[in-house]
C-alpha cells in the first residue's frame, strides 16, 4: 500500500518581489504568484491529481495558493484545515528587512546561517510594540501568548510542524485521503528534513521554489519512496514540471541575498 502526498510552497508573494524577509508577516500573492499557483494546479490536474482534503497555514499567501490548487484540480469542495503550525518560520527582527541589505549590514556568512542553518535563530523580536509582533494580530488571539514565537530557527519550526504532521495530517493520509499541504519555504523545509531524513549539513543547501508541486509517494510507515531518476536529491519527492525551469527557480531562491 502506498500513499500520494503533494506539498506546495505558495506562489510568489509581494515581499518575495521586494526581496524582504517575510516570516509571519501576512503579505499577499503577486499576480505572478497567482499565475504560478494556477500553473502548478493545472500541471497537477493534467497529471490526474485530485484531492480529498487540504492543510494550510494561517497566512494568506499559502491559503490562496491552497484554494487556487484545489480549484484547478476540481477539488474546491474538500475540507481545508488551517493551522498556524504550518506558518512560515518566524524571522524575528529580520522581518521586513531587505535580504540584500541584511548582507551589507551583517555579512553573507551570518545571513546564510540565519536563513538556512538548522539551529541558529535570527535576532529575537524583543519589542512587544514591534509592528510585526504576532501577539497584536486578531488571527492569533486564541493562541496562548507564550506559544507565539518571537524568532525561530529551523529546529524550532520543525518542533511545531512535525507534531502537527503526526497528529493531524498522517491520520488523514492513512485513512486513504489524498492530501495537499500548501505552506511555506521553511515550514516545508522542516517537514521534508523530517520525512527525507536530510542531514543538518544538507538542509543548509536546500531551497524550495515558489508555486511548484512537490509530489511524494509514501509507504505504509509514511516513509518516502524515492521517485526513480529524479534529480532533486536529497529530496525523495519530485517536483512536477520542467527540470531546467524548476532548477532555475531553486537557484533564484538561493541567490536572493546575492548583490544585484
Ligand atoms: O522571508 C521568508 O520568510 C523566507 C521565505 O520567503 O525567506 P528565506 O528563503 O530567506 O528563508
Amino acid at each position: 500500500m502506498t500513499y500520494t502526498l503533494v506539498l506546495m510552497r505558495h506562489g510568489e508573494s509581494q515581499w518575495n518581489v521586494e526581496n524582504k524577509f517575510t516570516g509571519w508577516v501576512d503579505v499577499p500573492l503577486t499576480e505572478k504568484g497567482i499565475a504560478e499557483a494556477t500553473e502548478a494546479g493545472q500541471n497537477l490536474a493534467a497529471s490526474g491529481y485530485e484531492f480529498d482534503c487540504a492543510f494550510t497555514s494561517f497566512q494568506k499567501r499559502a491559503i490562496k495558493t491552497c484554494f487556487i490548487t484545489l480549484e484547478a484540480t476540481d477539488s474546491l469542495f474538500v475540507p481545508v484545515q488551517k493551522s498556524w503550525k504550518l506558518n512560515e518560520r518566524m524571522y524575528g527582527n529580520l522581518q521586513g528587512m531587505n535580504k540584500g541589505e541584511s548582507v551589507e549590514t551583517y555579512g553573507a556568512d551570518k545571513v546564510l546561517i540565519w536563513r538556512r542553518s538548522f539551529d541558529v535563530p535570527p535576532p529575537n523580536m524583543e519589542d512587544p510594540n514591534h509592528p510585526y509582533n504576532p501577539a497584536k494580530e486578531r488571527k492569533y488571539a486564541s493562541i496562548p501568548k507564550e506559544e507565539l514565537p518571537t524568532t525561530e530557527c529551523l529546529k524550532d519550526c520543525i518542533e511545531r510542524v512535525v507534531p502537527y504532521w503526526e497528529n493531524d495530517i498522517v491520520p488523514a493520509i492513512k485513512s486513504g485521503k489524498r492530501v495537499l499541504i500548501a505552506a511555506h519555504g521553511n515550514s516545508l523545509r522542516g517537514l521534508v528534513k523530517y520525512l527525507d531524513d536530510i542531514s543538518e549539513d544538507d538542509i543548509l543547501k536546500l531551497n524550495i521554489p515558489t508555486g511548484v508541486a512537490l509530489v511524494y509517494t509514501l509507504d505504509e510507515n509514511m516513509k518516502p519512496i524515492t521517485a526513480e531518476g529524479q534529480p532533486y536529491a536529497p529530496l525523495k519527492g519530485s517536483y512536477l514540471g520542467d527540470v531546467a525551469d524548476i532548477q532555475g527557480r531553486i537557484n533564484g531562491v538561493a541567490n536572493q541575498t546575492a548583490k544585484k
